[in-house]
Formats: structure tokens, C-alpha cells, sequence
């Protein structure tokens, strides 16, 4: 029993819900029970009822008519008898019989106070006529009746109680057992369930069988678990979202672009680290301002908020900005930045702010003002380029249509930039052209312009001309600022240039016919002698033309073969044997005729066509050669005329070696002749073509020697095999004493040298006889042949039999 009450205790305190079910029980079944019982009851005490009802009916049927035989015959005895027998009745306790007329008979007695029930009935005698003798009032106590129901109402309520009882306790124990403790062990799991058990399932204390499983204790259970694992779920992409946030949050943070959010009324929300780099504004300091109103100046604040308002409305209408702003720094200091700002939009598409983006663009900004710059302007001498001067040209003539002015157009060319350039190298080159570029400048008004086209090209504009003399002032001005020596490596050099003049609107109103007509006018002005200056005539433009003419028929006659070489006899001056042959060019075109070289190969080296000519050159010069051996069976030198321009291409010397392998020529019967303007150049490059020109075994000599600046001492530091003095000195030989001289020193020299001499230009005798006198080992002129086509030359080879090897 106290294991019973502990169990219960433990109910009320533990298990409410049992206890409460178990009091419900026992309510509900108690009521039931005893509205059964009490309907059972009042139906056995109805039934009692009617069994004492019917008893007396019993009397009435059973003793009437004995009781009126006994009464009519006024048996006391025997009416005494029968009373006694009904009386003895169960339940009949009193009987009263009225005798007519007025005498009665009672018998039994009635409990005080008992509760009865009572039956009368007429005795009649029934004879011939029906007569009433009495009448007999029989009365049952209901006390047994009572009694008995009394005690079953006590039987029934002991054992309903106890039923209930016990089948409320065995329902509950079954309950608990199946139902409420799993449910407690569940209240536990739930009570003690953390982020720290997640991975802890919720078990119950039951078989593991599939009808447990599908049962709704089962299927809670699996609700449970399958809520873990979805919590568990939530909580891994919660934990990835977070790192992914904190990741996301890091690059913004650490990006090497700025970044600001703002909230939808633009208000910053977030700057990151390189924002306070860029800016040199703290993030903090400036959360909930305008981007465009940072600093505290008011007059950049208003600048900047009608360049804000255009980025507003554009993300508001194309949903993104970007361009180019020059911003302000925190200390004042300006610089460029790339911004891109863009709107930060949710699931449903509504801006919830603005990101802007940015990036340092100053050194960019920087290097594409100094390309611009570059674009304009010629960098060496700092004067405007061909580009920035057409643009000039244009404007100046455009306000000179307006103010029915002129415009002068000049064209400069330095005379003999290219001989100092070669000579004296680029350094020097390069100082002349700033000086020069200093010196046209200083002669020149305000309103003038100045430009370099290129190389040792000059342009000058000089706008609102009164007449075409003002601009011959001009033109003697600048020719007299280069009067004065120039200072090149420490050498005084004079320099000189040409001046074109073409005049805005007389000669063009065409701002590229009138750089033509200029450019012819130069042309012009060199031809007249150097150091001066032409107007452009109408009869110019033809020659320009010529020029153009020229070089768009020289870039076509490699394919239409209308290139020659003529050779000339190289031979011994002491036998007058064959040594070798010069190849010397000629272009035949049908339209000019026979061109010689001096025509066409200064403009084949400044247009870089030389380079393609010297390759065919070189190619047939070697190819002839070869055949010459095959008639003569000796083998004739080569010499190959070679311009600077070609030796410094970057595939000259494979060119070379090309020429002498196609046509199997042996290097030593190759000799390339270069001018000593190229040697004075003095760069690495060119010293290391001709030592390995040297190891190859091709042979070397200095062209037209004395024109230059003659200088000796160089030849020594170059692997040379030949000198050739130039013509002009041979041919006055005879004439003037000083060449005689000049000739016989640089034989001397040369010999001393080691290197042989061959004398260019001997047109007569005595000029042969000078240079044998003098030890000059080889002579070259017209005394002994003209150049001559190949043909002729074979046929030269075929009757000249004195063939020196
Ligand atoms: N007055 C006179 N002149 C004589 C006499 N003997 C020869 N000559 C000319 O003197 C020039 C000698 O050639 P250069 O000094 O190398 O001078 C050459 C050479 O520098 C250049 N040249 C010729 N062919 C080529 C070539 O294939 N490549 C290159 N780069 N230059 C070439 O053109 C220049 C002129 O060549 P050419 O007109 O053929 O003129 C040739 C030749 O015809 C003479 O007795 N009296």
C-alpha cells in the first residue's frame, strides 16, 4: 500500500496528466457506476414494490371469496385462520377487515413511522344477489424493501468503487507504462535539448519494431528527430551563411577597391579600410553623410551635388554609374578615382541601398596625360608634333577665313642633319635638333607655331600675316640663328637649313595641300643652295610630285624587275690585270628612263626600301660572280655597295651569308663597301657586323674616302682590307697640287695600315701613272671601262684577258 500511495505521489508530482486521468477516471466511472447502481437499484426496489403490489393482488384473487364464505357464515375460527395465513404473508403486516355495517377485525400490527403500502379489497356474497359484507384492508411495510435496497446500494457502490479503482489503476499503469513516460522522457529531451546535444537523438525505452515506429508515440518521436535534424540542418547553413557573410564581409572589407553602402536615402552606412586609405576619411566619421558631401567645404560640397544628382538619377534609371571623378582627399589633396555605383537590391527587387565602388586611377590618369602629352608632342624637344601642329594649322586657318587673314606655313629641314647624325652619332643628333628647335623657336612671335614632323623636319605656322614678305622676314630670321656654330661633342659644327613657304589662302587654302606646297618649296630651297629659303611656285608641286611619283614606282620595281646592276672593273694600276668588280645599281623604268643611283638612293634609305634592293643586290651581285667563274675559270671579286641604312637593319648579316650560300661564292671574293659616315657613328652594333663580316671572311673597305671626316685613326680599331679614295680627290690629281698630296698621304697611311688602296675615278693616263708612281694598288674609272650592264661586262671578261688573282 505505501508502494501504491508512493506511486501515486509520484503521479500527482511527475505524471499530472496520469493523475489527472486517473482522477477523471475515477470521476467519470464512479458517476457512471452509480447512475447504473442506481438505476439498478430503483428498478429491484420498483420490482419489490410490484411483487408486494402483486402479493396483494394474490390476497385479494386468493382469499375474496374465501374470506366472504367465512364472513357469511360468521366463522370467527376460520376467518381468523385465513387473516392469520394472509398476514403471514412477507412483507404484510396488518390487516383490517370492516365488517358490515359497522364491526371490524384488525390484526398486525404498523411499524411507527414505517413506510406502507396498502391494498383493499370488498368481501361480497355472492349469491343470488351480490352483497357486500365487509371490506379487508391489507397493509405491507415497505421497511424490508428499504432494507434490502439499502444493502445493495452499499454492495454495489464497495464493489464499483473497487472495480474502478483497480481498473483505473491498471488503465493508468498501462498508460504510463506505454504512454506518459515516453512522453515525460520526451518533455525531458525537449527541456534539456541545446545546440550542445544536437547530434543527440531522442530514444525511448521501447522495442525498436515497425508498429512502434508507426504508432503516434513513434511518429513523435521521428517528428522529434527529424526536427533535430532539420534544426541541426538550419544550423549548419546558418554556420555556413555566417562564414560565408564573414568571408564576403572580410574581402570587403580588405578589397583593394574602395567600397561605401549607403542606405536608400544615401546616407553611408559602411566604408572599408582602402576607402580610409584613398580618402583619409576614418569610416565612423563619416557614417549617415552624403559621398558627395564629405568634406566640410561647402563650396566642393555644392560642386559636387549636381554631379551626385546625375549618378542618382542614372542608377536610378540604367541601375548603374560609372566614370571618372577627381575627388578630394581628407588633407585637401586632390586625385582621380574610378567610381562605379550600383544599387544593393533585395529578394523582391526594391533597393535597400547603394554600394560605390572605387578605385585610384591618379598614376593611370597620370601615365594617359603624359600618352596625351606624347600624342601632341615630340618628346625630345618638347615643340608640338605633326598631329598637335595639323590641328593648330586648321585653327589658325579656319579664324583666318574668318578674318580674311593669312597664314604662313614653313617647312624646315635641317641640311646636313643626317651626315652629323651619322658621324657624330645620335647624341649629337639629338642636341642639334633641341638646339635647333631652341633657335627657330627664338625667332618666332607668340601667336606662332613651332613643330618637329619628325626626324629633322620642322614645322612653323605663322597666323594673321599681313603679305608673303612678312613671312620672308621670318624665314631670314631663322636662317640667321643658325649662323652661330653649334657645340657637338665638343666640335663646332655649322649647321644650316631650308625653308619652304607656302601661303594661306594664295598658294592653298588646303591645310594638307599647303604642308605639300610647303614641303615642295623646301625641296626647292635645298636645290638652290643651302641656307635659304623658297616660296612655293606653282611649277613646285610638280616636282613634289616627281618625288611622290618616284617612290610609289620605286616600292614596285623590285616585283617588276626593273632593277640592274652594272659592273665595274676593279684592276691592278701597276699591270692593269682584272682584280674584281663594283656592282653598281640602275633602275630602269620605263616611264624615267635609265635612274642612277644617286637619283633614287637617297630616297630608297629614307623610305627603308634599300633594305629589300640591298637583299637583290647582294643576291645577284654574287650570283654574277659565280658565273664569272664558270666562264673565266677565275675567281673575280665582288665589291657590294652597302648603305647605312641597310647595314643596320637587323637582318643584314644573314642576308649576307644567304647571298654567298645560294650562290656558292667564297666569302673572300665578297667585298662590302661602306662609307665612313657609318663608322663614325662608332656604336657596338656596328663594330661587332664587321667583325663578323671579318671572322666570315668577307672582305671590307671604306668607300669614298675624304669625304668624310677623314679621320685615320678609327680605321685601325675596324677590320678593313681596302680603302677606296674617293673620285673627287683622283680627279684633280693632276690638277691640284694639295690633292696630289692628300692622295699620296693616304696611300702612305693606308699601307702603314696594312690595308690596300684602290683609287675610284680614273678617267685618263696620267692619272694612272700618278697612282702607279704612288704605290696605289688598284685604280677603278672610266679609263679602264665605264660600268657596264652584265652582258657587256662577260664580254669585257671574255676579250680582257689580263686577270689578276
Ligand atoms: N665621273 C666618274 N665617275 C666614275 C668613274 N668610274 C666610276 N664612276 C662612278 O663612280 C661611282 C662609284 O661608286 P660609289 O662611289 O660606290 O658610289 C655609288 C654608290 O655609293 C651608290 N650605289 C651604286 N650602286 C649601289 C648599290 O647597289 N647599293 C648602294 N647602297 N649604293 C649604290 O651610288 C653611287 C653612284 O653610283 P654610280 O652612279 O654608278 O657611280 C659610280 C660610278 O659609275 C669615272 O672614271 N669618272
Amino acid at each position: 500500500m505505501p508502494k501504491l500511495l508512493k506511486r501515486l505521489q509520484r503521479f500527482r508530482s511527475g505524471s499530472p496528466l496520469s493523475f489527472r486521468l486517473l482522477a477523471w477516471i475515477l470521476l467519470f466511472s464512479s458517476a457512471f457506476t452509480l447512475i447504473a447502481s442506481a438505476l439498478q437499484i430503483y428498478s429491484d426496489y420498483r420490482k419489490d414494490l410490484s411483487q408486494i403490489d402483486s402479493r396483494m393482488q394474490a390476497v385479494e384473487s386468493g382469499y375474496s371469496s374465501s374470506l366472504a364464505r367465512s364472513l357469511w357464515a360468521l366463522d370467527q375460527k376460520l376467518l381468523q385462520t385465513q387473516m392469520e395465513g394472509i398476514l403471514s404473508l412477507p412483507d404484510i403486516v396488518h390487516l383490517r377487515l370492516g365488517i358490515e355495517p359497522d364491526s371490524e377485525l384488525v390484526m398486525g400490527e404498523i411499524p411507527r413511522g414505517a413506510d406502507i403500502q396498502s391494498h383493499s379489497f370488498d368481501l361480497v356474497h355472492q349469491g343470488d344477489e351480490a352483497f357486500k359484507l365487509g371490506e379487508l384492508t391489507v397493509t405491507a411495510d415497505l421497511d424490508r424493501v428499504y432494507q434490502d435496497m439499502k444493502v445493495k446500494v452499499g454492495v454495489i457502490m464497495a464493489t464499483e468503487f473497487l472495480k474502478t479503482f483497480f481498473v483505473s489503476i491498471l488503465i493508468i499503469w498501462v498508460f504510463q507504462h506505454f504512454v506518459t513516460r515516453h512522453l515525460t522522457a520526451m518533455a525531458n529531451y525537449a527541456k534539456d535539448f541545446s545546440l550542445t546535444n544536437l547530434n543527440t537523438p531522442l530514444t525511448l525505452d521501447r522495442p525498436d519494431t515497425p508498429s512502434h515506429r508507426n504508432d503516434e508515440i513513434g511518429r513523435v518521436t521521428e517528428a522529434f528527430n527529424q526536427m533535430r535534424e532539420r534544426l541541426n540542418d538550419d544550423m549548419a547553413r546558418q554556420e555556413r551563411d555566417a562564414a560565408e557573410i564573414h568571408k564576403f564581409s572580410k574581402a570587403i572589407e580588405q578589397s583593394p577597391s574602395s567600397v561605401v553602402i549607403c542606405d536608400r536615402q544615401w546616407r553611408v552606412e559602411f566604408a572599408n579600410r582602402k576607402f580610409t586609405q584613398l580618402t583619409g576619411y576614418d569610416a565612423k566619421s563619416i557614417v549617415g553623410r552624403h559621398p558627395g558631401a564629405l568634406s566640410n567645404d561647402n563650396l566642393e560640397n555644392r560642386d559636387n551635388s549636381h554631379l551626385w544628382q546625375s549618378i542618382r538619377l542614372q542608377v536610378q534609371r540604367v541601375g548603374v554609374w560609372q566614370g571618372e571623378v577627381n575627388s578630394l582627399r581628407r588633407n585637401g589633396e586632390r586625385f582621380w578615382e574610378q567610381l562605379i555605383v550600383t544599387p544593393i537590391k533585395d529578394g523582391a527587387n526594391d533597393t535597400t541601398g547603394y554600394m560605390i565602388l572605387g578605385e585610384d586611377i591618379s598614376i593611370r590618369k597620370r601615365y594617359e596625360q603624359q600618352l596625351l602629352r606624347q600624342a601632341n608632342y615630340d618628346i625630345l624637344t618638347g615643340l608640338p608634333n605633326r598631329m598637335l601642329a595639323l590641328d593648330r594649322l586648321k585653327l589658325a586657318l579656319a579664324q583666318a577665313r574668318r578674318e580674311s587673314s593669312m597664314v604662313g606655313v614653313m617647312f624646315l629641314d635641317l641640311d646636313n642633319f643626317k651626315h652629323i647624325n651619322d658621324t657624330l652619332g645620335h647624341d649629337a643628333g639629338d642636341n642639334l635638333l633641341i638646339e635647333s628647335a631652341r633657335r627657330i623657336s627664338s625667332s618666332l612671335r607668340g601667336t606662332s607655331t613651332v613643330a618637329r614632323l619628325g626626324g629633322d623636319e620642322f614645322l612653323v605656322i605663322l597666323p594673321g600675316l599681313t603679305g608673303p614678305e612678312s613671312s620672308s622676314q621670318v624665314a631670314e630670321r631663322i636662317l640667321k640663328t643658325f649662323t652661330p656654330a653649334y657645340s657637338l661633342n665638343g666640335q663646332e659644327v655649322f649647321v644650316t637649313t631650308s625653308i619652304g613657304i607656302a601661303i594661306f589662302p594664295t598658294d592653298s587654302d588646303n591645310s594638307g595641300t599647303l604642308l605639300q606646297h610647303a614641303d615642295a618649296a623646301m625641296y626647292q630651297a635645298k636645290h638652290q643652295g643651302k641656307s635659304s629659303y623658297a616660296h612655293f611656285t606653282p611649277e613646285l608641286s610638280e616636282i613634289s610630285h616627281e618625288r611622290l611619283q618616284m617612290e610609289s614606282r620605286m616600292r614596285r620595281a623590285l616585283e617588276l624587275q626593273e632593277f640592274e646592276l652594272y659592273f665595274q672593273p676593279i684592276v691592278d694600276t701597276a699591270t692593269g690585270k682584272l682584280r674584281a668588280a663594283e656592282a653598281l645599281l640602275r633602275w630602269n623604268n620605263p616611264v624615267m628612263g635609265l635612274v642612277m643611283p644617286d637619283r633614287f638612293i637617297p630616297l630608297a634609305e629614307e623610305t627603308g626600301l634599300i633594305v629589300p634592293i640591298g637583299e637583290w643586290v647582294l643576291e645577284q651581285a654574287c650570283l654574277a660572280a659565280t658565273g664569272w667563274k664558270a666562264i673565266t675559270g677565275q675567281d673575280i671579286g665582288i665589291s657590294v655597295n652597302v648603305s647605312p641604312r641597310q647595314f643596320r637593319d637587323p637582318g643584314f648579316t644573314k642576308a649576307v651569308m644567304r647571298a654567298l650560300s645560294n650562290n656558292e661564292l667564297a666569302p673572300k671574293r665578297l667585298e662590302l663597301e661602306i662609307t665612313e659616315r657609318l663608322l663614325l657613328d662608332n656604336s657596338i652594333e656596328t663594330a661587332e657586323i664587321l667583325r663578323e663580316m671579318d671572322s666570315a671572311g668577307i672582305r671590307l673597305s671604306v668607300d669614298d674616302f675624304g669625304t668624310g671626316y677623314s679621320a685615320l685613326s678609327y680605321l685601325k680599331s675596324y677590320p678593313f682590307d681596302t680603302l677606296k679614295i674617293d673620285k673627287s680627290f683622283v680627279q684633280d690629281v693632276m690638277k691640284e697640287s694639295e690633292d696630289a698630296t692628300l692622295v699620296r698621304a693616304i696611300i702612305n697611311m693606308a699601307h702603314s695600315l696594312g690595308l690596300t688602296v684602290v683609287a675610284e675615278g680614273v678617267e685618263d693616263e696620267q692619272q694612272t701613272h700618278f697612282l702607279q708612281q704612288e704605290g696605289c694598288d688598284f685604280a677603278q674609272g672610266y679609263f679602264y671601262s665605264r660600268p657596264l650592264p652584265a652582258g657587256e661586262f662577260t664580254e669585257w671578261l671574255r676579250t680582257n684577258h689580263r686577270i689578276s688573282i
